[in-house]
């Protein structure tokens, strides 16, 4: 399967900085008008050179050639492509957990347990409002402060891959527990399961490989897109600073609805979810595949409940795991 391309290029400016062994990529990129798959494709460019176009070509290019590297060696070799992994790092301490103590963590069974809203028009579409408190809110956002990713006003964007940041890696095991203590929270009268994530990939490991943190100014959102098929199922997207309003469009829906609008046919519908501040969204299956997500902060776009939103800066944290063919091309880039 390929993304569709998506948006007009604009050149983002890319660095790419060593931070405490890690490499980070911290882009300044037009988010209105550049897709994802743009984005990656000038990372990817920038660590292989420019590549080929297709998926299939790609799907030629890593073949079997890694099958002769063992996990061992390919630890190893993540390891000395972004550093120790900070878990190591003890003393530096995000407070994300003591945050978390504070408003009672870990939870009980029937105490203040998350509450999860599955949106029924998106299959495998979940929020949690309420998923980080305030002083967690505060404490992401020094902890992303004090990676000195955005110093240069023309950064929005940093992406890292392999192992996390502790703020990071205690983020993913915070999305683990409370997606597992909804397990509590979801008694369905005909027997029938709701899960924010199931349990294939609530329990691989790690559950999140990759980190995008975004930051948009007032006027700034991302374009419509399905993320990249390199990177597996089960995406978390978790809102800071301030509310936004993310649209979903069905892809084929999309696609037929354009002729059918040509005609004079009903419009596209796009199914509108309001992320405030600590919030946390869950993408998987449909949601994640067949589903477009866009954030357009234009005015008149931003609207909940009849209301135009007041916009300021906002933060997002995504979390992704790369698929095995993803963390080829982490490891092949290695050896470039
Ligand atoms: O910033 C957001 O909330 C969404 C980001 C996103 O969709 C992405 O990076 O793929
Ligand atoms: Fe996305």
């Amino acid at each position: 399967m390929r993304t569709a391309r998506r948006g007009k290029r604009e050149e983002g400016r890319l660095k790419s900085k060593q931070y405490e062994g890690h490499l980070v990529w911290s882009l300044r990129m037009e988010k209105n008008h550049m897709g994802e798959e743009e984005e990656q494709k000038q990372i990817l460019n920038h660590v292989f050179g420019e590549s080929s176009e297709s998926e299939e070509d790609e799907q030629r290019w890593f073949g079997d050639s890694m099958d002769c590297v063992s996990t061992e060696e390919q630890k190893q070799i993540l390891k000395d492509v972004f550093g120790e992994s900070s878990d190591s790092q003890e003393d530096k301490h995000t407070h994300l957990e003591e945050a978390a103590n504070d408003c009672n963590q870990p939870r009980a069974p029937n105490k203040s347990v998350p509450i999860w809203h599955r949106i029924e028009e998106v299959n495998g579409l979940w929020l949690c409002r309420e998923f980080l408190s305030p002083e967690q809110q505060s404490s992401l956002l020094s902890a992303i402060e004090n990676e000195a990713w955005f110093t240069e006003a023309s950064h929005n964007q940093a992406m890292r891959f392999g192992d996390l940041p502790l703020w990071a890696t205690e983020l993913s095991a915070y999305i683990h527990e409370v997606v597992w203590l909804s397990k509590y929270a979801f008694e369905c009268e005909d027997g029938e399961e709701y899960c924010p994530l199931p349990s294939d990939l609530l329990w691989r490991e790690p559950l999140f490989d990759q980190l995008i943190v975004n930051v948009y100014q007032p006027g700034e959102g991302i374009c419509g897109h399905v993320d990249l098929m390199r990177f597996d199922d089960g995406i978390a997207i978790c809102s800071l600073e301030s509310a936004c309003v993310m649209h979903f469009t069905e892809v084929k829906t999309e696609a037929s609805n354009v002729k059918c609008e040509e005609r004079g046919g009903a419009p596209i519908m796009k199914i509108p979810v309001y992320l405030n501040p600590g919030s946390l969204v869950l993408m998987w299956g449909e949601a994640r595949y067949i589903w477009k997500h866009e954030i357009n902060r234009k005015p008149g776009f931003q609207v909940w409940e009849g209301q135009e939103i007041c916009q300021k800066r906002r933060t997002s944290i995504t979390l992704r795991k790369l698929c095995p063919k993803g963390l080829q091309m982490v490891i092949l880039s290695y050896h470039l």
